[in-house]
Formats: C-alpha cells, structure tokens, sequence
C-alpha cells in the first residue's frame, strides 16, 4: 500500500507537465487521434508500450525517447538493476524473473515509484513506459494517478516473437541490446512473409555478448503464456478507453521505424522541430 501511494504521490508531481495528445471523445478510434496529434517541442508525452516479450518494445521505445526527449522508463531494467544490486529483494526476484512468472504488483510499483521520483528530482519530464502496466491491476493504479495520452501495442506473430527472444545478446561492457536471430519466413495461404535482419554488434562488444537468464526457450515460452493471460486484458482496457495504437510489425527496423513514425505522426517531427526553434 505504502508503494502505491508513492507512486500516486511522484505521478502526480510529474503529470502536470504532461500535454494530452488525444483529445476527450475517449471513445473515438486511437489510431486517427494519433494522425492528428500534433506534438510540438515543449510537450511532455505520456505514453505506454504494450507488447509480447521480444517484440521490440525497447528498440522502438528507446529510439522514440531519444526522439522526443523523454525518459524511456523499462520495469524489466529495473527488476534486472535491482536483481544485479544485491539487494534485500534480489534472491526472491530471481526466482520468480527466472521462472518468467510476474513480479508482484507492490514491488513493481515500488521500484517504478523510486525510478519515478529519482527522474522528477532530476527535473524530468514525460515518459515512455515500456513493460508496465503488465496486470489489470497496475493499468487501473496508473490511470487513477496520471492521464496516459497513448499506449502503442506492437504486434507480432508468436513464432518469430520466439526466435528473436533466443536471439538477444547483450553487451556485458557497454550494455548495448543486439540480436543475432535472422528471419526469413515465406509467406503462405495469403499470409505475408517476414524478413528481419539480425542486428549484430560492433567488433568490439562481439566477445563481451551474454544472454538473459530469462531467454530460454521454457522460460520464453511461460512468460508468452502469462503475456496472453494477464496483459493481454490490459489492451483491451485501453482500447476500451479509445487510448489503444495497434501496430503490426512489417519487418526489421529499417521497415518498421519509418512506419511507425507515420503512425505517430512523427516522421516529420525533426523537421516541425527545427522550423519551430
Ligand atoms: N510491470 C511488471 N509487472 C510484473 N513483473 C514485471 C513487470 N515488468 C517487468 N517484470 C518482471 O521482469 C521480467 C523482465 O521484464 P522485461 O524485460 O520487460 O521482459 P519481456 O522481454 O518479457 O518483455 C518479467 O518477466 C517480469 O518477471
């Protein structure tokens, strides 16, 4: 309980600086909101990002923070920085990260309340959310702090959300995200193909790569299962709520960040930048 009212407590001191990219009528279609958001570069976004283990959720988050000047908070770096600092809550995280089960919802809001709080004093701004809310239960705690101005759901078929779970690497020294898996399914029965490209480190990280403990096939399988189950609810609270971007991956990121951009609204935002500046 202590957890949640924090979290209540630092949302709240952030959430004024936000802006609402969707306007009011909460039951219009999310994807023509966001065509019309128009992000100009004094707006704080709000936004979160749903999506199966290994769909990208950080590639395409981080890449969107660094466009919009935002801090790209993942509740998963957060339990693996906690897991790493031996601290009290390490042996049990763990066990349950290791296992690809769910951490509870009071130790997740409570390190994302101490992430929070750490930003604001920095005098953060706006946030991209990535891996939480995971359970109906942390959606409904986040929407009664702050206002959400869009959740973008990435979307991927299961069997390459697989192999690109086995195919992370990580580089031990300088913490660079990689992936060695190479897709290449042919289309069939109407279905489109698919095609990504592995994304291979520089030379320098190729000796230093290591693999999440939590990247195992069992362990990926299980934790697909308990996306379907418990998270996958959490879209259709938001889509309820008309906050809901569905965005089917088309490829690698070469295909798919220009795309996404379109979607956004974005793919002229340097340009809309630095005319406004
Ligand atoms: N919002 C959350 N609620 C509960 N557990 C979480 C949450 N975010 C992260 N975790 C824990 O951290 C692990 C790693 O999370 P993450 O890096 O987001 O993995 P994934 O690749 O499965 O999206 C999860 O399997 C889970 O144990």
């Amino acid at each position: 309980m202590a957890a949640i009212t924090r979290l209540v407590r630092t949302t709240s001191s952030i959430s004024y600086l936000a802006r609402r990219c969707l306007s009011s009528s909460a039951a219009s279609d999310a994807n023509s909101h966001a065509h019309r958001c128009n992000t100009s570069p004094d707006r704080n976004v709000q936004w979160v990002f749903l999506g199966c283990p290994g769909v990208g959720k950080g590639t395409y988050a981080s890449r969107l923070s660094s466009l919009l000047g935002v801090p790209h908070i993942a509740t998963g770096d957060l339990v693996r920085e906690e897991l790493a600092s031996s601290g009290p809550l390490s042996a049990q995280l763990s066990e349950i990260v290791n296992q690809g089960k769910l951490v509870s919802d009071e130790i997740i809001i409570s390190l994302l309340s101490k992430r929070l709080a750490a930003g604001g004093a920095k005098g953060e701004s706006g946030f991209i959310l990535d891996g939480f809310p995971r359970t109906i239960r942390q959606a409904e705690i986040l929407e009664g702090v702050t206002d959400i101005d869009l959740v973008i759901n990435l979307k991927l078929r299961e069997d390459v959300l697989l192999e690109k779970c086995l195919g992370r690497r990580i580089c031990s020294q300088c913490g660079g995200n990689f992936n060695v898996a190479s897709i290449d399914i042919k289309g069939e029965d109407g279905n489109p193909g698919i095609i990504m490209a592995p994304l291979l480190p520089p030379a320098h990280c190729m000796s230093k790569l290591i693999t999440r403990s939590d990247d195992t096939e069992a362990v990926v399988k299980e934790r697909l299962r308990i996306y379907n189950e418990k998270s996958q609810p959490v879209e259709e609270y938001y889509r309820s709520r008309g906050k809901l971007l569905e965005f089917v991956l088309p490829g690698g990121i070469p295909e798919s960040w220009p795309k996404l951009l379109q979607a956004l609204n974005l793919d002229d935002y340097e340009d809309k930048r630095s005319a406004a500046a």
